[in-house]
């Protein structure tokens, strides 16, 4: 018996028919806290003082014909106690076997499991997310011969690792054709990191981009922390509308360009970055450098391979094949069946599109939320739209930089003036400009009178 339960990989105990410990192995003895010896020979009644623990389950066993099982904290440790009732072939009671395993190692292991298999649930729909988000960004759609050009020139770039500078209006594809740059160059496998100057306030670009050491102003993490520069470590970096950058970052960009090094805020120590850098915006550069608010040498540095991205109106090719892209994504995304009636492209192609590819993008996801049937039709389109599709297409602009207070009045007057000219009622003004017909032939009026020339309100609507 005793060699039996030594040969046992766990805890266990023999106990006779009169409740005596028969033989004891040296993984339970530890469990209940006495010498093998000592346990061997004495009684359940007597051990249950003297040990600092004993499994119920034997006491249990030996009164009944089954078998217990208890799961019981001992001494810290997670321990499953079975007590098993021994029987003679002819039906005599032996006693009973009490088998204890510690499971503490097993029950964090499986816990550790569960935890990893719900972190893994995690990451498979994240990657699933990403995957579909990613599919859905990447693509570039581009038929047109203008973008075919790009696209050409975009491909002969991406191999080697010069400083590329995309040139376009607001929405026109610059941030798609950066990442398009990025997936086809060498750095593909490094990360891609987009910034925005125009969209971080002033004060916390430089810590944004550069990152900051420990300490280096109230309020900064004790660890420091990597900037957007640094996060771009063996990938690219994309600069968008990089005409906001402040005078003096313009300096320390130019020393990335240059050197491939910068110090962090508040440090000393020079840090070395592996990255390439793309830049974009929409503003005149060259311009901005004859009037002294970019820095010449910072712009020739960036100006090596200037790509201009022509906007949506000179390319009308690709509108009916945007238009059918993005009509596919949100068909998919919100589940519903919708298809363009051919009036509506051809209204697309009338249009000008000043907020090019993302105008069209946004106004696809409108019409598939909001259309009333599976065919979206003229009548769904917003009225600016309408009035592309009797030929004439209004353009707003103003030129340059001016006082706000005088561009915002310029807007008001073009849109007040070709609503005008386009509908010819001041009703159809009012909903085109989404105010109160009353508003508008009040502002009309007063245009007029300042003699900034809008046709004459049509007289059997005058009103208050
Ligand atoms: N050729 C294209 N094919 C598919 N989608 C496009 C294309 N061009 C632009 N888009 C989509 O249009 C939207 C605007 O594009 P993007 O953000 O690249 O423009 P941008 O010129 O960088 O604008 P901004 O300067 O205002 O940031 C994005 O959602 C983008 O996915």
């Amino acid at each position: 018996m005793k060699a039996l339960v030594e040969a046992l990989p766990d805890g266990a105990i023999v106990v006779d028919p009169g409740g005596r410990v028969v033989a004891v192995n040296e993984q339970a003895a530890a469990l209940c806290g006495l010498p093998a010896a000592a346990m061997e020979g004495r009684g359940l009644g007597e051990l249950a003082g003297l040990a600092r623990w004993m499994p119920p389950s034997l006491g249990l066993a030996l009164e009944g014909e089954e078998r217990r099982s208890f799961i019981q904290e001992v001494e810290g440790r997670r321990v499953v106690a079975s007590a098993i009732p021994l029987r003679a072939p002819d039906g005599r009671r032996l006693g009973v076997l009490g088998l204890l395993r510690d499971i503490t190692e097993l029950d964090r292991l499986q816990r550790t499991v569960e935890r990893l298999q719900h972190t893994q649930e995690r990451y498979k729909d994240e990657l699933q997310g990403l995957r579909h988000s990613w599919a859905e960004r990447d693509e570039v759609v581009a038929v047109s011969a203008p973008m075919r050009r790009v696209l050409d020139l975009v491909e002969r770039v991406a191999r080697v690792d010069s400083t590329v500078l995309l040139l376009g209006e607001s929405g026109s594809g610059k941030g798609v054709i950066a990442r398009l740059l990025h997936r086809l160059s060498p750095r593909a496998q490094g990360p891609f990191v987009k910034v925005d100057c125009a969209s971080i306030p002033e004060s916390l670009m430089e810590s944004e981009l550069f990152g900051y050491e420990s300490g280096a102003f109230t309020g900064a993490r004790r660890a420091g922390k990597e900037g957007l520069i640094e996060q771009a470590q063996g990938g690219t970096l994309f600069l968008d509308e990089i005409g906001e950058l402040p005078p003096g970052l313009q300096a320390k960009l130019l020393q990335v360009i240059q050197e491939r090094r910068f110090t962090r805020v508040g440090g000393v120590r020079p840090v070395e970055v592996d990255v390439r850098i793309l830049a974009g915006t929409h503003r005149d550069l060259q311009e901005m450098v004859r009037q002294g608010q970019f820095r010449p040498d910072l712009y020739y540095r960036l100006h090596v391979v200037p790509v201009t991205i022509p906007p949506l109106r000179d390319r009308p090719e690709d509108i009916p094949v945007l238009a059918r892209h993005f009509l596919d994504r949100f068909r998919v995304r919100y589940g519903v069946e919708r298809h363009l009636h051919p009036e509506v492209v051809e209204a697309f192609l009338r249009y000008s599109w000043p907020g090019n590819v993302r105008e069209l993008e946004n106004m696809i996801e409108r019409l598939v939320v909001t259309a009333e049937g599976p065919v979206i039709r003229l009548s769904d389109l917003p009225p600016a739209l309408w009035g592309g599709a009797r030929g004439a297409v209004p353009r707003v602009e103003v030129h340059g930089i001016m006082p706000l207070k005088e561009a915002l009045e310029e807007v008001e007057r073009q849109l007040l003036t070709q609503a005008l000219r386009l509908y010819g009622s001041t009703t159809r003004v009012g909903e085109a400009l989404g105010i109160h017909q009353s508003t508008a032939v009040r502002k009309l009026q007063k245009l007029r009178l300042r003699g900034a020339g809008p046709p004459a309100v049509p007289a059997q609507e005058r009103s208050g």
